[in-house]
């Protein structure tokens, strides 16, 4: 493709526009002949100091702040770069699937774009999600290593899938993905709001900026003629809804207060619950093979993201029975000598530790273990937060390590510890603290291991000196029942 025409289609000046594209970078160690560099202003580096290397590499053109200088390539300027690189690679990257909705929220979004995934999978469409997980479709799940992979990363992807004859996607667009434009230059025609609750604020400076970095995906990502898909019962709900109106977007709202699916009743059964709904002025019945209020959130916010991609209402509903668990999420990966269950959840925030074992209490008519930590590098003001959660909400805790990165693990474990009361025990390293809770845990006891879900490894130090250490909290609670 020739530089001009992908100029042109975006909008911008075309002159010089000779060169052909053969791809795009951000990273100017990825710049072969023919690659349009988007140089960006980062959180560690400024992409700006390499864009005399990209040229060197071959980069035919530099998006760039206006100020930036750029010899030898044709500068594409503008006060926003990577959105003008994500509007450029947007032209390149194609054919893209036609059907592309996005998840967003603080808690849920894996689980969200992957229920929709399979909802659509039953209603007999060829769906891939892209999120924490990785890209996953029918037939297998490929990691990106960061939950909205970066512009050229997602966009590949999309593309790829799109040649392998997959026609929905559904996507997770975390707000550092949001804020820094990783996802953007698609037709996305559904977006959903899950909750908000603490997190990243070692990354935005207030729960207002979280807020308002999550909310770019009714501001600006989808198309102007899409759906906003609102689950009602949170307190971030309202002013969510203020900006799917001040936009003109469809409102479909979900949950006990939402109007369009109403979720009237939930009742806990042995393996799952049972969930009264009202649509269109229809009750209907689901029997959700998960268990957790928040399961069943998420099930039906994916139910109103397949219908507002067009999925018939019937066949939405019906997968819902059918729904496979997440990978991580209340997933039970053994059961103790004694009988008790070990329940592994990948909640890393003080909502989603009380939202877990919000789950878990109906299920046990004796004590529930809980063993966590708190990741490092991190928001360091949920540490506490997280302790106070986690202790309210369970008879025994155990505080241990999930990714110390570049931290002293002894500190995080204290900073968590300072909102347990004296009520937690400690125990550092993870596969002695999940093997306590489970030689503690009696016949009627739930243990709970949260915080890494399907993660495979234990990130310990930064940098150049960071290893992944091999640590799976499934497979470690499994080995510690036999
Ligand atoms: C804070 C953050 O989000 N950082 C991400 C961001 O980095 P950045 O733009 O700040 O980049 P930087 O490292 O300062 O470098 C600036 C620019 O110079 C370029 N560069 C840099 C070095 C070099 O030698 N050459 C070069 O060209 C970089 O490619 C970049 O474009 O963009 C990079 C490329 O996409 C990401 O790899 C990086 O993720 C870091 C590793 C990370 O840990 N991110 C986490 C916090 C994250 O994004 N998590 C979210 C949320 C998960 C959740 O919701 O819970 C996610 O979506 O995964
Ligand atoms: N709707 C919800 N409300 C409250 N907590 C939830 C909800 N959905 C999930 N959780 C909790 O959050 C954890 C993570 O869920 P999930 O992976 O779906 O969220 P996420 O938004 O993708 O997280 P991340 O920010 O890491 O990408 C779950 O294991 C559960 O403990
Ligand atoms: N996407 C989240 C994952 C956190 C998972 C937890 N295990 C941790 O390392 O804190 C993050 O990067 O903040
Ligand atoms: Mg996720």
């Amino acid at each position: 493709m020739k530089l001009g025409a992908i100029l042109e289609a975006a909008g911008f000046a075309g002159e010089n526009g000779d060169a052909n594209v053969t791809g795009f970078a951000i990273d100017h160690r990825k710049v072969a002949p023919g690659t349009i560099f988007g140089a960006f202003p980062g959180t560690r580096f400024n992409g700006e100091d390499f864009i005399a290397d990209a040229v060197k590499a071959g980069a035919v053109a530099v998006v760039a702040r206006p100020g930036a200088k750029v010899e030898g390539a044709v500068h594409v300027a503008d006060v926003e770069p990577r959105r003008a690189f994500a509007a450029l690679a947007a032209r390149f990257f194609q054919p893209v699937p036609e059907t592309v909705v996005a998840v967003t929220g603080t808690n849920g979004k894996t689980s969200t774009v992957e229920m929709t995934r399979q909802i659509w999978r039953m209603a007999g469409h060829s769906a891939a999600s892209i999120g924490t997980l990785g890209v996953t479709t029918a037939d297998e799940s490929v990691s990106t290593g960061l939950t909205t992979p970066d512009i050229v990363t997602f966009l590949s992807n999309m593309t790829g899938l799109a040649r392998e004859g997959v026609t929905h996607v559904a996507y997770e667009a975390s707000s550092h993905g949001l804020s820094q434009y990783r996802n953007e230059g698609l037709r996305v025609g559904a977006g959903a709001f899950t909750n908000l609750s603490r997190d990243h604020l070692d990354y935005h400076a207030t729960m207002d900026d979280y807020f308002a970095a999550k909310m770019r995906l009714f501001d600006h990502v989808v198309e102007e003629s899409g759906t906003a898909v609102v689950w009602m019962d949170d307190e971030w709900s309202g002013r969510a809804v203020e900006h799917v109106r001040a936009r003109g977007l469809r409102l479909l709202s979900v949950g006990e207060q939402g109007t369009d699916i109403r979720l009237l009743a939930r009742t806990p059964t042995q393996l799952g619950q049972t969930l009264e709904i009202a649509f269109e002025g229809q009750a209907r019945k689901i029997n959700l093979p998960l268990i957790g209020a928040y399961q069943a959130a998420n099930a039906l916010v994916s139910a109103g993201l397949a219908i507002a991609s067009g999925t018939d209402a019937a066949k939405v509903f019906d997968a819902l029975g059918r729904l496979q668990p997440v990978r991580g999420r209340l997933e039970r990966a053994a059961i103790n000598r004694a009988g008790a269950p070990v329940y592994v959840d990948y909640a890393h925030t003080p909502d989603a530790i009380e939202a877990a074992i919000a789950a878990l209490r109906p299920h046990t008519s004796g004590r529930l273990i809980t063993v966590f930590g708190a990741g490092g590098d991190r928001d360091g003001g949920k540490r506490p937060e997280m302790g106070r959660a986690a202790c309210a909400g369970s008879d025994l805790v155990i505080v241990t390590d999930d990714n110390p990165r570049g931290e002293d693990p002894a500190d995080i474990r204290r900073a968590v510890m300072a909102g347990c009361d004296g009520k937690a025990r400690e125990i550092g390293d993870r596969r002695a603290a999940i093997a306590a809770a489970i030689a503690e845990a009696g016949r009627e006891d739930i243990v709970l291991v949260a915080g890494k879900g399907h993660e495979q490894g234990q990130i310990v130090g930064r940098g150049d000196a960071v290893r992944i250490l091999p640590f799976d909290d499934v497979q470690v609670a499994r080995e510690c029942t036999t």
